[in-house]
């Protein structure tokens, strides 16, 4: 990663008066800061961290994809047997594999804080509570006032109090199990969204003998059951014992002889379309194991800001309400990134604080009402129909591109959907990655692509041949126009693509 050279920072002055001020210095806030510097807006960012960078860099995707790197290639060298490759033994050095993340790391932490450092705009390294719509109390006993302020705060670890002995138990977080120079015996995994199935694999493939309990019926509950079906197979396949179906009723940590050890109590429904009826009825269940990571989500990171004071009201969960253009029910404060959601993913986070910041700007450039509303119109066409693109990092990888067949069965969206399986692609044959497929939805009338997901090998790389034609609203005549070299595993994408062509040419010529 390039290196940029740091300059000394601007002293702040405390009272000053900044257009923006962006409370977070994360994904979210550097970016918006990045943004409001390129307009000329008079901007100060305030984050009081230890360290900064935020979580995608210091805790979150980063961190969290070299370890798992790590351990994907751990697992294709111990199953190179049907390459004919015969490798006696691999072993995880973890105090190497630690220290070459923490390298890593540190690299893009430094990148990242030059950035913040580099003098565009005031870095203020306090953190920041509203004392009404306009000034902020920073932690260093000053205060700061700003035309325009945006909340970029992120979010914290989510320790449902409905769960009981979960908040006594000390639980580990993805911080911890990011920071291990260990491998854990057994450990108990809490929770089946993406951070749990991320990281349930990484420590099963490293050796851990990992058990995961997830409430919902199935992993991943925001995604199709069939890709989530995928992903269970290849987590049992590493040696992860599975409950779905369940309802934690006691966490409770004990110490014996200086070491820790969990119990998880549980009830456990079977799958209601299990052969055998008294299946259904739930079993109370138990589990033990020396470690216990608690993956149950994450909450906006807002209580102490005070929001109250500033007229800046919250949904039930917890997240900063904002409306199209990331204004909050106080309409000169702005709310971006985790703390607002819906969705906690990197490059939404950066496209609200962009889009937040760039109305801010015509706010304050426009002379007219009428002007504002060209300004708003301009920036909706830009920003508006932006499709939804999520990729998990598990072997598998579950990648999603705009509407899911739920979404298309909910809005009662008609559609065409065709898919191919990963077990009869060459290319996905010949490197033995035949868990998977690829699936296409769009338009029965004119092949407009509505969607698409690929579970399969390198499905987070793949999934992006749709983004520029999704953004263009593309059909997948459009896409078959395309060159696909073989062999290759993007070609996999055009056998769906034909078959939904297909169908809509055979439509017509009934017609
Ligand atoms: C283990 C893990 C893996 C992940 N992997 C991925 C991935 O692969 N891809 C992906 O897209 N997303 C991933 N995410 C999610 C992603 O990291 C977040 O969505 C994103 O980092 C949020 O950015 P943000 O700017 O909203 O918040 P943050 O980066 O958390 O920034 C918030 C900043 O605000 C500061 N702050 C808080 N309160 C105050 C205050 N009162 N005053 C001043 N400063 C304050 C904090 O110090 C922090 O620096 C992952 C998350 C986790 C936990
Ligand atoms: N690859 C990526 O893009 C990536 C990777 C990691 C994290 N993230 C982001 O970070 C965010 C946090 O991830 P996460 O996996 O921690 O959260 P999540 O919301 O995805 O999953 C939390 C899980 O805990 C379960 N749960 C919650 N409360 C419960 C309760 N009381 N009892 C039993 N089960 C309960 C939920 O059913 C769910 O399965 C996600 O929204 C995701 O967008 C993204």
């Amino acid at each position: 990663m390039k290196q940029k050279t740091t300059r000394t920072p601007k002293p702040h002055t405390a009272h000053r008066n900044y257009d923006l001020a962006i409370i977070g210095g994360g994904s979210a806030g550097y970016n918006a800061a990045r943004t409001a510097t390129s307009l000329g807006l008079k901007t100060a960012v305030i984050d009081g961290a230890a360290e900064l960078g935020g979580l995608c860099i210091l805790r979150g995707c980063m961190p969290s994809k070299t370890l798992l790197h790590v351990a994907d290639t751990l697992h294709a060298v111990r199953h190179a047997a049907p390459l004919g490759l015969r490798i006696p033994r691999a072993t995880p050095d973890m105090p190497a594999i630690q220290a070459r993340k923490r390298r890593i790391i540190a690299d893009f932490a430094s990148y990242r804080q030059n950035q913040l450092h580099n003098g565009d705009f005031a870095l203020i390294p306090h953190y920041a509570h509203f004392l009404d719509p306009h000034t902020l109390a920073l932690s260093n006993g000053e205060t700061l006032r700003a035309r325009h302020i945006l909340i970029a705060t992120g979010s914290r670890i989510s320790t449902p109090s409905s769960i009981p002995g979960l908040a006594d138990a000390q639980c580990w977080t993805s911080d911890d199990i990011l920071d291990l120079d260990f491998i854990p015996k057994t450990l108990v995994v809490l929770g089946g969204g993406i951070v749990a199935c991320e990281l349930a694999q990484l420590l099963a493939r490293l050796g851990t003998r990992v058990t995961l309990i997830q409430r919902s019926a199935q992993l991943l509950r925001d995604h199709s059951a069939q890709a989530a079906d995928v992903i269970r197979q290849s987590l049992e396949a590493d040696g992860v014992e599975i409950f779905t179906n369940t309802q934690l009723l006691r966490v409770s940590r004990k110490t014996a002889r200086g070491k820790a050890s969990y119990t998880i109590e549980f009830e456990h429904k079977k799958s209601a379309n299990s052969a055998k009826r008294r299946d259904a009825s739930p079993k109370r269940e138990v589990v033990t194991a020396q470690h216990c990571l608690n993956a149950l989500g994450r909450t906006p990171h807002t209580a102490p800001l005070a929001l109250d004071l500033a007229g800046v009201k919250t949904a039930p969960s917890g997240h900063i309400l904002a409306n199209r253009w990331q204004q909050t029910t106080a309409p000169h404060i702005y709310a971006a990134g985790d703390c607002t959601g819906p969705h906690e993913i990197v490059h939404l986070a950066i496209q609200q604080a962009e889009l937040a910041v760039r109305h801010i700007a015509a706010a304050l450039e426009a002379k007219t009402a009428r002007e504002m509303t060209s300004r708003r119109k301009h920036l909706a066409k830009e920003y508006g129909r932006r499709p939804l693109l999520s990729v998990v990092f598990t072997d598998p990888q579950l990648a999603q591109i705009g509407l899911s067949e739920r979404d298309l069965k909910t809005s009662n969206t008609p559609y065409l959907c065709a898919s191919y399986p990963y077990d009869d692609h060459g290319k996905a044959i010949l490197l033995e990655a035949t868990r998977g497929y690829a699936k296409v939805f769009a338009s029965p009338r004119t092949g407009r692509l509505l969607g698409a997901e690929i579970v399969g090998r390198d499905s987070g790389e793949l999934i992006h041949c749709f983004s520029t034609p999704l953004a263009m609203r593309a059909t997948v005549f459009d896409m078959l126009r395309a060159p696909w070299y073989h062999p290759t595993l993007a070609e996999i994408l055009t056998y769906p693509l034909e078959e939904i062509a297909d169908q809509i040419s055979a439509a017509k010529t009934k017609v």
